[in-house]
């Protein structure tokens, strides 16, 4: 049995703001089932807080822990074995957990989270009564000073393990404050964590742990070219060797249209999703149309490539096709889309953020929309193939090593699972919801495209075997 500590900002069902939460959240049972316990650490905020309740009871205290005292409380929720940092003078701010009411990160972001790291630290150096993990599992820059800090805490003898969910993301902060996060000016260099002037958090973790992982193979390949390494990519080259990608994958339970409780139909074959269908334009004030049904469920960013649709979409709708999108984010996208809305009668758009919702999308729909520009794995494309909601994606990072594009020869196998395009531009996009439309004109290969969907094996099992694997290579011996 190995004993791995993970930490990360977030976790479902506890706090989520992106994919990042769901991998936190299903990896530990998924682990279980390979002789791997995971113990999640957390940041204390309010929502973690509550469900936490007051039964935890306190393991581990710290008298100043950048600018106040806190503690490691542990407890069981929601089948999580969770240790949280309580660190009221960090983490008990209503709203986002990471900007503050103006929409700016919190002006503290960099002690808020290196506090996360340090305490992780201690915990690998057996701040808690009973239990010292063998690996410290960190996800994005959130937790990647780890390292760093083991080392600050004269710690040895644990393996260290950093997953990217997204190298966008790298938490960059002025030089000056590089002893305040307790870390080593010897390694601020440009083989450390120094990063055009300034301090890179994303980077401390990438040149001192031991391996590196992200979430598809194919983003692992991409983030040793410049075009996606995000200036990060002469890193990722140079640790090559220790860089593997594991594809991310769902969880089963929750997405199970077998036995979902929020979609009104449960069903097990494509053709069960018709009630859910019509359901799902009632709830979004479509009519029945002549093309298919498609959805978007995202975050509104450059990323996402939702700018494209919106070029794109005269296609879909003059071959009498809908659009029902559920996103939040950029404002001006999300008022371009309900424009859209207001002017299409096949368009419908609903901006915010709703998980139930999200679930009767993919039960109703016959296809979604990811046209990102870049996708380090993606899960909404692999929600759509378990629900038969045929994925319609750009070629890149997880999309490419997830869906079996319909191209003539997959057809005719028939292991085709949806459509692929590239380059992420408007008019690949334009091809792909024309050849979308030519494929919903044929009942009989639309529905053998969605039983193949529905088939594609999207769980964490054969991953989850691949993460154990690496925590034993990691584990001190
Ligand atoms: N408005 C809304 N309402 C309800 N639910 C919504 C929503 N907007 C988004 N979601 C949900 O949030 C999650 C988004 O996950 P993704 O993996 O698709 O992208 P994200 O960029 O957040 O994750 C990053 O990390 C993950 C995890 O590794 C990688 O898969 C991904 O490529 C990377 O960019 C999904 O569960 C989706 O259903």
């Amino acid at each position: 049995m190995r004993d791995v500590l993970s930490v990360a900002s977030e976790c479902a069902p506890l706090v989520k703001t992106g994919g990042l939460a769901d991998v936190v959240g299903a990896l530990p049972s998924a682990l279980a089932a390979h002789e791997v316990r995971v113990r999640t650490l957390l940041p204390g905020y309010p929502a973690v807080m509550t469900a936490l309740g007051s039964t935890s009871g306190t393991l581990c205290e710290e008298e100043e822990l950048f600018g106040g005292p806190a503690r490691i409380l542990a407890g069981e929720v929601a089948g999580l074995d969770l240790l949280v940092l309580d660190a009221p003078h960090l983490f008990a701010r209503e709203g986002s957990i990471y900007l503050g009411p103006d929409g700016a990160d919190w002006s503290d972001n960099a002690e808020r989270f290196a506090a996360l790291s340090w305490m992780a630290a201690r915990i690998g150096g057996g701040c808690l009564p009973g239990w010292t993990p063998q690996v410290i599992h960190a996800h994005d820059w959130q937790a990647a000073l780890v390292a760093d800090h083991l080392a600050m805490q004269g710690v040895t003898g644990i393996g260290t393990v950093l997953t990217i969910h997204n190298i966008a993301f790298q938490g960059l902060f002025e030089a000056h404050r590089l002893e305040d996060l307790r870390l080593d000016p010897a390694r601020y260099h440009s083989e450390g964590f120094e990063y055009w002037g300034k301090v890179s958090a994303l980077k401390a973790g990438l040149t001192a742990c031991d391996r590196l992982t992200t979430v598809s193979p194919g983003y692992a390949n991409e983030l040793m070219r410049p075009e996606f390494g995000m200036g990060l990519d002469g890193v990722m080259r140079a640790r090559r060797a220790e860089l593997t990608g594991i594809l991310n994958g769902i969880d089963e339970a929750v997405w199970n249209p077998a036995e979902d409780s929020l979609i009104p139909a449960p069903y097990k074959r494509p053709r069960g999703k018709a009630a859910n269908k019509a359901a799902l334009q009632a709830e979004f004030g479509l009519p029945e149309a002549e093309g298919p049904l498609c959805i978007v469920v995202s975050r509104l960013t450059e990323q996402k490539g939702l700018d494209l649709l919106v070029e794109a979409l005269p296609v879909l709708l003059e071959r009498g096709g809908q659009l029902a999108l559920l996103g939040t984010g950029n404002r001006d996208l999300e008022a371009t889309l309900t424009e859209w809305a207001e002017t299409q009668a096949n368009v419908a758009v609903q901006i915010g953020y709703d998980e139930a919702l999200s679930h009767r999308m993919m039960a109703g729909a016959d296809a979604i929309l990811v046209p990102s520009r870049f996708e380090p794995c993606g899960l909404t494309q692999l929600y759509g193939l378990r629900y038969g909601t045929l994925p319609v994606v750009a070629l890149t990072g997880g999309l490419a090593d997830t869906v079996i594009n319909a191209s003539p020869a997959a057809l005719s196998k028939p292991v085709a699972t949806g459509l692929q395009f590239w380059p992420a531009d408007a008019e690949a996009l334009k091809n792909a919801l024309a050849r979308l439309c030519n494929l919903y004109s044929s009942p009989s290969t639309f529905r053998q495209l969605q039983k193949n969907a529905m088939a594609q094996p999207v769980g964490w099992n054969s991953s989850a075997a691949a993460y154990a694997r690496l925590y034993d290579e990691v584990s001190p011996a």
